[in-house]
């Protein structure tokens, strides 16, 4: 099994040609469909909604698709999602008042159910939901727009949710979002990461597979620098 993903975010793909941007994304070897949800009150944004998804269902996508919700509240979206089949739901926790019973509802619905965490946002809010989760999303950029620059001290951050997730036992994905390039792919892997959100650096450029390819000999360098 391949311990890394790759995950292409939509939000930079041509929307006027989407199913065929996913397929392209998909032959070129990416793993999963990050699939981001604005709703212009959390984030000053406005994208896609769970019709979207059910639209790419139907257009024969059977790869998994990455639900990233920036809205609140989540939990009326989280029902729409599922319905519409989405594969993960992650949320961030400030965006609704009941983090236990949303991760529930997600699980409940037969997806995998995570947390997302801004930049300024502390990690504490899993820390009685450990349970519940099975992948934990970390910011790299403030949530809104794609194209930004990587936050360095996401590292550190990130070095500390490898932690926590090490010392549960379990068996959680730890997903970043936000200006991951083939530059520094290689050192977010080795700060701790296994799942890796790539929107602007792989739509905005000619060859999908070229970069993912790229992105993939970053990765085994990464895995070579960690003994695994
Ligand atoms: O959730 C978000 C932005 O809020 C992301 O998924 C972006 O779409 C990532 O874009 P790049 O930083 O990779 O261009
Ligand atoms: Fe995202």
């Amino acid at each position: 099994m391949n311990p890394y993903q790759i995950a292409p975010s939509i939000l930079s793909a041509d929307f006027a040609r989407l199913g065929e941007e996913v397929d392209n994304v998909l032959a070129a070897g990416a793993d999963v469909v990050h699939f981001d949800v604005m709703d212009n009150h959390y984030v000053p944004n406005l994208t896609i909604g769970p019709m979207v998804c059910e639209a790419l269902r139907k257009h024969g996508v059977t790869a998994p698709i990455d639900v990233h919700l920036m809205v609140s509240p989540v939990d009326d979206l989280i029902r729409m999602f599922i319905d519409a089949g989405a594969s993960n739901i992650t949320f961030h926790p400030e965006a609704t008042n009941h983090i236990d019973r949303s991760l529930q509802l997600i699980r409940d619905g037969g997806c995998n159910a995570g947390l997302v965490f801004n930049p300024a946002t502390t990690l504490h809010y899993m820390d009685h939901v450990m349970d519940k989760l099975d992948m934990i999303l970390l910011m790299s950029v403030n949530p809104g727009f794609g194209g930004q620059s990587f936050i360095p001290g996401t590292l550190d951050k990130l070095r500390e949710a490898r932690k926590r997730i090490d010392a549960s036992g379990r068996n959680i994905r730890l997903e970043v979002d936000g200006g991951v390039k083939t530059s520094n792919i290689r050192e977010i892997a080795e700060a701790g990461a296994d799942m890796f959100v790539a929107g602007s650096a792989i739509f905005n450029t000619d060859d999908y597979k070229a970069t993912i390819d790229q992105m993939r000999a970053e990765l085994e360098l990464a895995r070579k620098s960690l003994g695994q």
